[in-house]
Parts: C-alpha cells; sequence; structure tokens
C-alpha cells in the first residue's frame, strides 16, 4: 500500500483553509495530520507528524507560521498574501540552511488565474499601456491583492527587459489615489465589493486598440486544484518558489510536475 503524505492546514476555520480541509480529505494520496485555528500551538504541527504545511492564514502570522515549518524540516505550500522581497529574502536566507526543504508562495492557486498573469507579461512589451483592476470581497483584509502585486512585478519586468518606456500621459491627480496604487510603476486599482470573490482585469492599451485579460473565480473550488498540486509537488521543489507557474511547464504546454 502507498504511504499517505501527511498535511497540515494552517488557518483551517477561514474562508480558504476551510476549503482546503476538505480538498486535503477528500484525496486519496493524502491525510490530514492537523487543522489549526489561531490560537492552536504550532508545537502540534511535529507532534502531528506533518509532512507538508498548508498556509492560509493572515500577513502577520504567515511568516511566522512558515519559519516554524521550515526549520522542523517541514515543507510550507503558502496562499497567504503580505510576502513582500524583504520577508522573502529572509525565508530564502533561512532555507539555506535546510536545502531538502521546500516552500511554495503561490499568490493565486487558480490556474486560469497563473494563465492570465503569465499571458500579461507576455503581452506587456507590445502595448503601449497596461493597468490592473482588482476586485474582491470585502472581508479581504489587504489591497492590493497578491495576484495584482505580482502580476504588476511580472508585467513590469518584461516591459524592462523589452526595454519598453513607462507610457506617459497628461493627467495630474486631483485627489491622492485617483490613479490607484503603483507597483513598480504599473498602475493597480482595488475594488471591494459585496458578491465578488476573486477577480482581476489588465487591460493592455495603444492607438485604437485595447486588450482585456480576465480572470474570475467565483467560488473557492477554483483554488484546490492548484492547492493540491502544491502539496504533492512541493518536495521535489527544494529552496523556494514564487508562483504556481514554477511547478508547471507553462512554456512547453505540460500538465506540471
Ligand atoms: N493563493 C490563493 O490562491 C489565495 C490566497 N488567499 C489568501 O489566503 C489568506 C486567507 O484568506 P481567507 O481564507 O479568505 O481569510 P480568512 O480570514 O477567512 O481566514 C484566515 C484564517 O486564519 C486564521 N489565523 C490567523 N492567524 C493564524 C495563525 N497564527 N495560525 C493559524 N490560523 C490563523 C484566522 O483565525 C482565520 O480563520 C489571505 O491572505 C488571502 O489573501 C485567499 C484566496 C486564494
Ligand atoms: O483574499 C482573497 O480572497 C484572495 N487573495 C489572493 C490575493 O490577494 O491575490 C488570491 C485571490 O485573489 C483571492
Amino acid at each position: 500500500m502507498t504511504e499517505l503524505l501527511p498535511v497540515a492546514v494552517l488557518g483551517a476555520r477561514g474562508r480558504m483553509g476551510a476549503e482546503a480541509v476538505r480538498a486535503v480529505e477528500a484525496a486519496e494520496d493524502l491525510e490530514l495530520v492537523a487543522a489549526l485555528g489561531s490560537s492552536d500551538p504550532l508545537d502540534s504541527l511535529v507532534s502531528a507528524g506533518a509532512r507538508v504545511v498548508v498556509d492560509l492564514t493572515v500577513p502577520d502570522a504567515t511568516v511566522g507560521n512558515v519559519s516554524f515549518a521550515v526549520e522542523h524540516g517541514m515543507h510550507a505550500v503558502v496562499g497567504t498574501t503580505g510576502w513582500t522581497a524583504d520577508r522573502l529574502a529572509r525565508l530564502e536566507t533561512l532555507l539555506a540552511g535546510t536545502p531538502a526543504t521546500g516552500v511554495l508562495i503561490a499568490p493565486n492557486f487558480a490556474l486560469g488565474s497563473v494563465l492570465a498573469t503569465a499571458f500579461a507579461a507576455a503581452a506587456a512589451r507590445y502595448f503601449d499601456s497596461v493597468e490592473i483592476v482588482e476586485l474582491h470581497h470585502p472581508d479581504k483584509v489587504d489591497a492590493p491583492s497578491g495576484t495584482a502585486v505580482r502580476t504588476a512585478q511580472l508585467v513590469a519586468a518584461a516591459r524592462s527587459a523589452a526595454g519598453v518606456p513607462d507610457a506617459p500621459d497628461a493627467t495630474r491627480d486631483q485627489l491622492d489615489g485617483a490613479r490607484g496604487a503603483r507597483v513598480d510603476g504599473v498602475p493597480v486599482h482595488s475594488v471591494r465589493l459585496r458578491g465578488l470573490t476573486a477577480h482581476q482585469e489588465v487591460l493592455l492599451g495603444s492607438a485604437g486598440e485595447q486588450l482585456t485579460i480576465r480572470h474570475d473565480s467565483f467560488d473557492r473550488a477554483s483554488f484546490m486544484p492548484g492547492v493540491l498540486l502544491g502539496i504533492r509537488s512541493v518536495a521535489r521543489h527544494p529552496g523556494l518558489t514564487v508562483g504556481l507557474d514554477g511547478y508547471l511547464n507553462l512554456q512547453t504546454g505540460g500538465t506540471g510536475s
């Protein structure tokens, strides 16, 4: 009989965590060994024998949780937002001490969203202007979304690599925030609206034309195939991987590893 992979979920009583608990419980090759909330001690991850820790908590808690997992030789699959460049650099330093341990920081687990971001990065060099609109439910605690930040970073990097200058415009803000926030020079606008789940549009414009790349998550079930792919793959990817695209062969049309 094949051994089951022992998995723990942190933030297990939250919107995403509860969905992940159900997905792990339903997977025949995985065993849910711990499902922790905010007041549960991390030590129970060790006593439960978790090999992979899934973090779906809050930006203030995720760094401590992931550091604990890495320090105890557990792999981590992280959907929580708030991973700044500085936090990622410190995590890489920590991971250098345990070279066999893998951490996946995935701003978005929905395969369609990962593809939409890749399409936007591929298109970015061909258009004069690029702006991002992200739209979420109003219970979301952060803005802009992690997905929008990641998309803006990849768009900006693609434009910079191709030598595309920032598109100038004539607008001078009459009110702070009127043009959104800038992430690596890319304007990002955040909408919070009751009834929404998680949505993003990348608007690319040139003279006389517009390309819109839109992705919609209507249900948190959309994130679960990516969460499961992360859990099953993380041990084969030691070190830090940012973005689920790191586990997919997007260029070759492969189905992941
Ligand atoms: N990567 C992705 O595809 C997705 C990422 N997210 C991100 O996941 C995070 C969670 O989102 P939601 O589930 O909507 O939030 P939520 O607020 O419903 O759930 C967060 C849960 O974490 C718990 N928590 C807080 N501190 C904790 C700690 N130290 N240990 C264990 N649990 C703790 C809270 O009590 C709460 O139950 C957010 O950062 C969100 O942006 C959300 C959806 C998809
Ligand atoms: O809080 C959410 O809901 C989501 N958070 C992630 C983000 O900030 O990008 C992923 C998805 O957009 C849903």
